[in-house]
């Protein structure tokens, strides 16, 4: 097994003062021989995050980020202004901003074109309602996603986030992790070939100091992206040392 990345996705968490605090209980305890570890506050902490991280193995992500480079889009953040600031990862597609802002495939493919040509790695998620995976419709589902929000020459992160799985305490269960894993790299393979046998894929969805190990064990899970969890220093910690560290 290959050195695994955990990423803390802080989602709308975090002022001046519990910052700090997170982020230095977290780098305090990371190694710099560990697996990679990205942790991703909100937009308003990143400047924060960084001088605090300066020196440290711990990178930085953000959430979300415009297509354009620069322009009259009031209110958005662009994949310069992020690099800018230190950051080297950013999620894109997050089901909660495919539901709630009604983000579709397309834009999160243009993202993570614009992401990657200002030296982002992009982390992009999908994952199927309950529903969908009730009917049997997962797989369909995923493969579309998989089609229309990567780019062809895609060579970022891809995070599987079941929407049924996310802050609910259910994780999926690792044969269905498993089972998922084969089908996204089958999938990824059959779409760009040769690029699709490099693209790491993270499992999401209440990771947690007691799963962490057996879900970072099963084949294929290159790393965990976690959100409730990554909040808590200890437990963030615990699922960080549960990773593969080479
Ligand atoms: O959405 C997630 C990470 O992006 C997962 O959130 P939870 O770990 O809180 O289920």
């Amino acid at each position: 097994m290959s050195r695994q990345i955990i990423v803390g996705n802080w989602k709308m968490n975090g002022t001046t003062r519990d910052s700090k605090a997170l982020v230095q209980a977290i780098s305090g305890g990371v190694k710099a021989e560990g697996p990679d570890v990205v942790i991703c506050p909100p937009f308003t902490q990143l400047s924060l995050a960084a001088s605090q991280l300066e020196g440290t193995s711990v990178r930085l992500g953000a959430q979300d980020c415009h297509k354009a480079a620069s322009g009259a889009y009031t209110g958005d953040i662009s994949p310069a202004m992020l690099t800018d600031l230190g950051v080297s990862h950013v999620i894109l597609g997050h089901s909660e901003r495919r539901q709630g802002h009604g983000e579709l495939d397309e834009t999160v493919r243009e993202k993570a074109v614009a992401a990657a040509k200002a030296g982002l790695t992009p982390v992009v998620c999908i994952g199927e309602t309950e529903d969908q995976r009730e009917s049997g419709d997962h797989f369909d589902v995923l493969g579309w996603q998989i089609k229309g929000s990567l780019p062809d020459d895609f060579s970022g992160i891809l995070a599987y986030e079941p929407i049924w799985a996310i802050g609910t305490g259910r994780a999926a269960t690792t044969e269905e992790i498993a089972e998922t894993m084969v089908f996204l790299r089958q999938e990824l393979v059959r779409q760009f070939a040769e690029n699709g046998k490099k693209v790491r894929i993270l499992y999401g969805g209440s990771v947690n100091n007691e799963n962490a190990a057996s879900i970072l064990s099963i084949p294929e899970v290159a790393g965990a992206l976690v959100g409730g969890a990554s909040l808590k220093p200890d437990a963030f910690l615990s699922i960080i040392h549960a990773a593969s560290a080479s």
